[in-house]
């Protein structure tokens, strides 16, 4: 099960500033709610809405050929993932909460030389599989780690390198799939319609994941379970009802969105989350071309971690965010603190567990949030496994489309990161930029 208590958002605990009368609301909402479902669910089928995600998690064919792959991956023990933002941080924040079980994997999304060399030098080619992820199959971070990974393997493979590579790109465009067609080396397809950070559950994740021996058949069980609620009326259908309580957030002045997973499992689901909610939420214009600059910012938490960083700018800072707590609800181990003599002042901590200990802290944490009159809500996972992260990962898919709709914005681009990636071009120097070269010389910019 995956639950959604929004008890603190009310008015009648928050007061009415900063709380919202959540029944009233979501019943007012749910004409809005149930015409934006019916506009998805529509759009779904028209492969220029880039809504292809929505179809992923029943694409058993791609699972079985991810797993087919895996099965013939013999002597891996090691994964260089090559790829960034979409093409990185779903699978990054997966294996960090479910892998283990099968090879490790080692994510190269940034370009700083250190770390990359030192990763190289302590990784045996013979025993790596590099797998380079890139929906575009032209960004120079990912082109940049492929030039190097593929020098690295040749080096120490020659002509075997081959058996060591596998693309995961668009069918048609980049210029990866037609290298991989030119060496015969493995590859996997993004579909044209799912854009790079709604594609976790396309070969983008899935493969990585299987890799790492995560059970990925359960993260697409999970997923369905998402979609399944995405197409019920206003009143079942949590992704928009989370939509909706971040819409009347932000419309209320609370302009930050807080994800605060209370597990060290899942600290990097924010991370995914920030993109997710960043690029698909921040626009200046609306669908019919108007400038309207929204967006809430997404803020990375770990409970209880930040509890003791974040937490006391949250309860008396500005009035400016909304805080959603992830908690489980069972954990799959437990330690017992025992008593010790001369520490009597901890007896309210001996035979109690971490996990009871983690449990009380979220609630409190929850509770003294709205007692200050801070709106928070809480997604509450069954366990932390397989079906319920894939569950989770599609709600917040489906949640940002969903505010897609009631921002009324399109959710499926993100224009305002080409002109950086251009003037990169530029500083280096690539052909076809040479008046943005001149332009930022004017302007005194050096790389
Ligand atoms: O998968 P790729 O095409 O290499 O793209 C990787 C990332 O780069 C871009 O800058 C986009 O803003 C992201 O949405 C995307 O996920």
């Amino acid at each position: 099960m995956l639950q959604v208590d929004f008890a603190n958002l009310d008015a009648s605990r928050i007061g009415p500033d900063q709380g919202v009368e959540w029944t009233r609301e979501l019943e007012a909402a749910a004409p809005r709610l149930e015409a934006a479902r019916d506009a998805l669910w529509e759009r779904a089928g028209d492969p220029a809405a880039m809504l292809g995600w929505v179809h992923l998690p029943e694409a058993t064919d791609v699972l079985r050929s991810v797993q087919r792959f895996v099965l013939a991956q013999e002597g891996v023990r090691d994964v260089l993932v090559l790829g960034i933002g979409g093409s990185a941080l779903g699978a990054k924040a997966l294996d960090a909460a479910l892998g283990g079980a099968g090879a490790r994997l080692h994510f190269v999304d940034n370009v700083e030389p250190e770390p990359v060399a030192a990763l190289l030098d302590r990784l045996d080619p013979a025993a790596t599989l590099v797998n380079v992820i890139s929906k575009s199959g032209t960004t120079a971070e990912t082109m940049a780690a492929f030039l190097i990974a593929l020098d690295w393997l040749r080096r120490a493979l020659g002509p075997r390198w081959k058996d060591r590579v596998v693309v995961t790109t668009d069918p048609e465009r980049g210029v990866l799939r037609p290298y991989a067609e030119r060496h015969g080396l493995a590859s996997f397809e993004i579909p044209p319609d799912v854009g790079g950070r709604f594609s976790v559950f396309s070969p983008v994740g899935l493969l990585p994941l299987a890799l790492a021996g995560v059970d990925v058949a359960g993260l697409l069980a999970g997923a369905r379970m998402a979609g399944a609620l995405a197409r019920a009326d206003a009143g079942g259908n949590l992704p928009a009802q989370t939509a909706l309580a971040q819409y009347l957030a932000w419309r209320k002045g609370q302009r930050i969105s807080v994800l605060m997973p209370y597990s060290s499992r899942l600290a990097l689901l924010p991370s995914w989350f920030v993109q997710l909610h960043a690029e698909s939420l921040g626009k200046a214009y609306d669908r019919s071309g108007s400038r309207v600059h929204v967006g809430p910012t997404p803020l990375p938490a770990v409970g209880a971690t930040d509890q003791h960083a974040q937490v006391q700018l949250f309860r008396e800072g500005p009035f400016d965010k909304l805080v959603v707590f992830v908690r489980h609800r069972e954990a799959d181990r437990d330690l017992i603190l025992p008593a010790e003599e001369g520490l009597e002042e901890l007896g309210y901590l001996f035979g109690k567990s971490l996990f009871q200990l983690l449990r009380a802290e979220a609630a409190a944490t929850a509770h003294a949030l709205a007692e200050a009159r801070r709106p928070n809500y809480t997604i509450v996972l069954e366990q932390i496994d397989a079906y319920h992260l894939g569950w989770l990962l599609q709600h917040l898919m489906w949640q940002t489309a969903f505010l897609g709709e009631l921002f009324d914005v399109n959710a499926f681009d993100q224009p305002g990161v080409e002109l950086g990636k251009r003037y990169t071009y530029a500083l280096l120097g690539r052909p076809g930029y040479e008046e943005l070269a001149a332009e930022l010389a004017r302007a005194g910019v050096e790389p």
